[in-house]
């Protein structure tokens, strides 16, 4: 596979260049500060980093959102994250507005899909709550690797206002993770979107991140061919072809809702 490691210097440009981007983007929306959903997994806590280093800890606020499904350990780390990086945090149950919205719609009960997006769209309205009152923006927390694949929910977590890490891969966000001094137990874990039980990123994408980043950086991002990918990654084609598939078919959750062009 391709090592997408940065150098030293890399990983320190970026980190200055992500904390410029996140204060560029507060001072261009005119708010207070900042709001994101800390879960206890590595892309919420550098995001949670950086956004305390680009704007103090006192402009960042935090929301540890526990379903029903949430592992206990997952949401003692977002409690821990938002400790050790000094800023303030509420810690609001989800699964009250889950289960109001499931008699609302009883129909939807036992899709786990259905309910687990559920889950992560409440969790953006309650962002959206907080950042409506208290004039702050919300800060995604989604990877490149994420976005190109579409393995997130529209309007749920994929509903915030700029993208701080949208143009790292899954193995970059865990080394520049380490670089700010992320505790090596958090930059270490297993992704997991935790909208059901049991649920990782890699088991339900079908494919590693490892494969994933580099077929991304060398095929979908990058100028080879599927033929020269499979072959430069020692992959078979199939596995290219799958994840060429997955980007094209998830564009509608990275472009803006089309309405028909104007008539004549
Ligand atoms: N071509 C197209 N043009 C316009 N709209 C299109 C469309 N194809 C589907 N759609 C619509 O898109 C919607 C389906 O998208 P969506 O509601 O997002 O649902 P969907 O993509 O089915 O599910 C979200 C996926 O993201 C994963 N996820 C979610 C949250 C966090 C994380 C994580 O990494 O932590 C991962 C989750 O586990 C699941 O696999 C439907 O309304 C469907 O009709
Ligand atoms: N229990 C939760 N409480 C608060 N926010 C959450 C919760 N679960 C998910 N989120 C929000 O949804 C985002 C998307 O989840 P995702 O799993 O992709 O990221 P992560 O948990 O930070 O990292 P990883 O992908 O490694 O698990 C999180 O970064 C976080 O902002
Ligand atoms: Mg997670």
């Amino acid at each position: 596979m391709l090592d997408l490691r940065f150098s030293e210097d890399e990983l320190e440009r970026r980190r200055e260049h992500i904390t410029a981007f996140i204060r560029d983007q507060v001072d261009a929306a005119g708010t207070g500060g900042a709001v994101l959903g800390l879960s206890g997994g590595i892309d919420s806590t550098l995001v949670a980093s950086l956004a305390t280093e680009a704007l103090g800890p006192e402009n960042v606020y935090g929301l540890v959102l526990p379903a029903r499904v949430s592992s206990e350990g997952n949401m003692s780390d977002a409690e821990r994250v938002a400790q050790d990086l000094e800023m303030s945090y509420d810690v609001i149950e989800v699964e009250p507005i889950v289960d109001a919205l499931l008699s609302a719609y009883p129909e939807a009960e036992g899709d786990h899909v259905a309910v687990g997006n559920a889950r992560a769209r409440v969790r953006g309205v309650l962002n959206y709550l907080v950042a409506n009152h208290e004039s702050r923006m919300v800060l995604g927390t989604g990877n490149r690797s994420e976005a190109a694949v579409g393995y997130f929910t529209k309007y749920g977590d994929g509903a915030v206002d700029c993208h701080p890490i949208g143009n790292l891969y899954k193995a970059q966000v865990r080394q520049l993770a380490r670089h700010v001094g992320v505790p090596e137990d958090l930059a270490a874990k297993t992704a997991t979107a935790g909208l059901w039980a049991d649920q990782t990123d890699e088991d339900e994408m079908g494919v590693s991140y490892e494969t994933l980043d580099s077929i991304l950086a060398t095929h979908v991002d990058g100028p080879l061919s599927v033929a020269a990918t499979a072959r430069l990654l020692e992959i078979d084609e199939e596995t290219v072809e799958k994840v060429r598939g997955m980007y094209e078919g998830s564009a509608h959750k990275r472009q803006v809702p089309p309405a028909p062009e104007p008539l004549d």
